[in-house]
């Protein structure tokens, strides 16, 4: 409980007006609830005592009309200033989590898979704003009333019954308390198998075209079944575990209404109490039953939020490993970057992908990187974009490790075209914008011929503005192609690197691009990943990656001159033409 006292005090202490607002609105409601109930005690003995009058009478129908309507006015303050501020809180909470999930390198990803960081930043976050109000109310409110009245009957009426029947509350109430805390494991298991469910359905929705078109959608129901059944019986232990135990907080208020009601009787015997105290002593008592209720189950939404508040807080505490050193470097633009025995192993792999790379780029060079597939290709050049660091070796950026450089900065100089395509719902243009969301119109268009897309932009029914649909569902896979390279083209960057992007385009288009990268980007840097050989024979340097090394190196004529995996390569595709 304590836990999220701790993660939700800054948010108490920003609006600490508002909570005060919330505390004086819940103890008005509080005496507001407990008035009628004495009005009514007094009714009944200045009948009994037949002192009744028209004055008195009128005063009680008085009172009795406006506390409910000024109870239901408070409340209504009281709902309204509560979910404003659990929106608040969620809001901040959301925002700082997303803004966490910026934050975090390619290690991160690796090891959280996208259902639970969902499920952490929806249901989680849910169960936490919802114990962080409820607390208030919970604690504050039914705590306040139940103290308000105990003294109320241990003062006015007696303080004997009061002893008598009430102390089993506190007592027996905390040992089920306890007792539920061993629900806490069940709703840990529970959170893990919900991201679980999460992370299935999400694939299910990604993955519906592959689905249907290989004719799994059996299988994947199956799959979905088992998932969502494994959280509907993790959900129904917890459920029957609170079943069991919810009964038990109801015997012990009935054993309190007992202890009153008899002990109260035999007071009235012995004149000790009048029938009028007898009612509202045992109104009270049914009073003390909601908020009695309602504090164990407040007990129970913080024991939720506390296994949430946990796996917000793991997320939260992480720390990057790829991140910028204090005062980091700047940079606008290089000369040269060396690769210097770089070896990269994947955080959950064995073995290193990329082995004692040793290469060095000028600036103003194309490479071109071949080899079979799963060489390391991809992973070598990706280095650059420091999604992880070197596990040995170093790379160095005019001969200053990279690490040492802003990382932004770094990834500004860099235009990366992946071998996926992520496309936004939004226009063509802004898809291709968010490279460079302050391109001119200019920088725009030139980014939209170097990378042959002008000729689509016809067959598209609204132009420039045609809204992309989910995942690039309106554009054919060579069009999805090109427009990200005018997506890394429109930055203008120091170094552009095409990760196999030229394998959805016909050969012709393949050559016009190529030849507007040589117009357009004369002096800047191309990194050209490529199984077609046409994409980089005019290279001024081709690596040939097998097995995480560089096992040839130089030009198309030098490299077509020794006997190797390039020259054989090289026939083959020539021969296949
Ligand atoms: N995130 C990752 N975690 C673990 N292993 C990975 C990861 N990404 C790639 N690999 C592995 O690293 C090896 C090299 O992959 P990489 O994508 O660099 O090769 P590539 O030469 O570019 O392949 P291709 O020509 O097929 O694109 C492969 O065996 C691959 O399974």
């Amino acid at each position: 409980m304590f836990n999220i006292y701790k993660k939700i005090g800054w948010f108490i202490k920003q609006e600490w007006k508002t909570y005060l607002l919330m505390f004086t609105l819940l103890t008005l409601i509080a005496l507001l609830a407990l008035t009628p109930a004495y009005v009514l005690g007094i009714a009944i003995d200045v009948i009994v005592s037949k002192s009744l009058n028209w004055t008195s009478f009128a005063f009680l129908i008085t009172a009795l009309i406006l506390i409910p309507v000024a109870r239901y006015l408070s409340s209504y303050f009281y709902n309204y200033t509560v979910n404003k501020t659990s929106q608040k809180l969620a809001f901040t909470f959301r925002k700082n989590y997303l803004k966490k999930l910026f934050d975090m390198d390619a290690e991160f990803y690796e090891k959280y898979q996208k259902g639970d960081l969902i499920s952490r930043a929806t249901a989680d976050l849910d169960m936490i704003t919802v114990a962080a109000t409820s607390m208030i109310e919970g604690m504050i409110f039914n705590i306040g009333m139940i103290l308000i009245a105990i003294s109320i009957m241990a003062i006015t009426i007696s303080w004997e019954l009061t002893l008598i029947s009430v102390t089993i509350m506190p007592i027996g109430i905390t040992i089920l308390n306890i007792i539920r805390m061993k629900k806490r494991e069940y709703v840990k298991k529970h959170r893990v198998i919900y991201a679980a469910m999460t992370e299935k359905i999400l694939e299910s929705v990604e993955g519906q075209k592959t689905i249907r078109a290989y004719v799994q959608e059996e299988n994947d129901l199956k799959e979905q079944k088992r998932v969502i059944v494994n959280d509907i019986e993790s959900w129904r232990y917890i459920i029957n575990y609170e079943n069991r135990l919810a009964p038990m907080f109801e015997s012990v208020y009935a054993i309190a209404y007992i202890l009153a009601f008899v002990f109260g009787a035999l007071f009235i015997m012995q004149q000790q109490m009048t029938v009028g105290q007898l009612v509202i002593f045992i109104s009270y008592i049914g009073i003390l039953y909601g908020p009695i209720i309602s504090i164990s189950g407040v007990f129970q939404q913080i024991n939720n939020a506390t296994v949430a508040v946990d796996r917000f807080d793991e997320i939260m505490k992480t720390e990057p490993d790829v991140k910028d050193d204090e005062i980091p470097d700047h940079i606008l633009d290089f000369k040269e970057i060396e690769f210097r025995d770089v070896t990269f192993k994947y955080p959950f792999d064995e073995q290193p992908t990329i082995n004692q790379i040793n290469l060095t780029v000028k600036k103003g060079q194309t490479i071109g990187v071949v080899g079979p597939t799963g060489s390391g290709k991809s992973t070598l050049i990706r280095q650059l974009l420091r999604e992880f660091n070197v596990t040995s070796g170093h790379i160095y950026i005019d001969g200053k490790n990279i690490k040492k450089y802003k990382i932004e900065d770094i990834r500004k100089i860099v235009g990366y075209v992946p071998q996926s395509h992520m496309l936004f719902r939004r226009g063509v243009d802004d898809n291709i914008l968010i490279g460079n969301p302050q391109a001119t119109i200019d920088q725009l268009n030139r980014a939209i011929k170097i990378a042959d897309f002008e000729k689509d932009i016809h067959y598209l029914n609204a132009g420039l503005q045609t809204k992309v649909g989910e995942g690039g569902a309106t554009l054919s896979g060579g069009q999805k192609q090109r427009l990200s390279i005018a997506r890394a083209l429109v930055k203008e960057p120091e170094i552009l690197i095409l990760d196999d992007s030229l394998s959805a385009v016909d050969a012709n288009t393949e050559e016009t691009i190529l030849e507007q990268l040589k117009k357009f980007r004369t002096g800047k840097t191309n990194i050209i990943v490529a199984h077609r050989f046409s994409a980089i024979r005019d290279a001024d340097l081709i690596i040939v990656m097998d097995q995480g090394k560089i096992i040839e190196r130089g030009t198309h004529e030098e490299l077509t001159k020794i006997d190797g995996w390039y020259k054989t390569q090289y026939i083959q595709q020539m021969s296949m033409k």
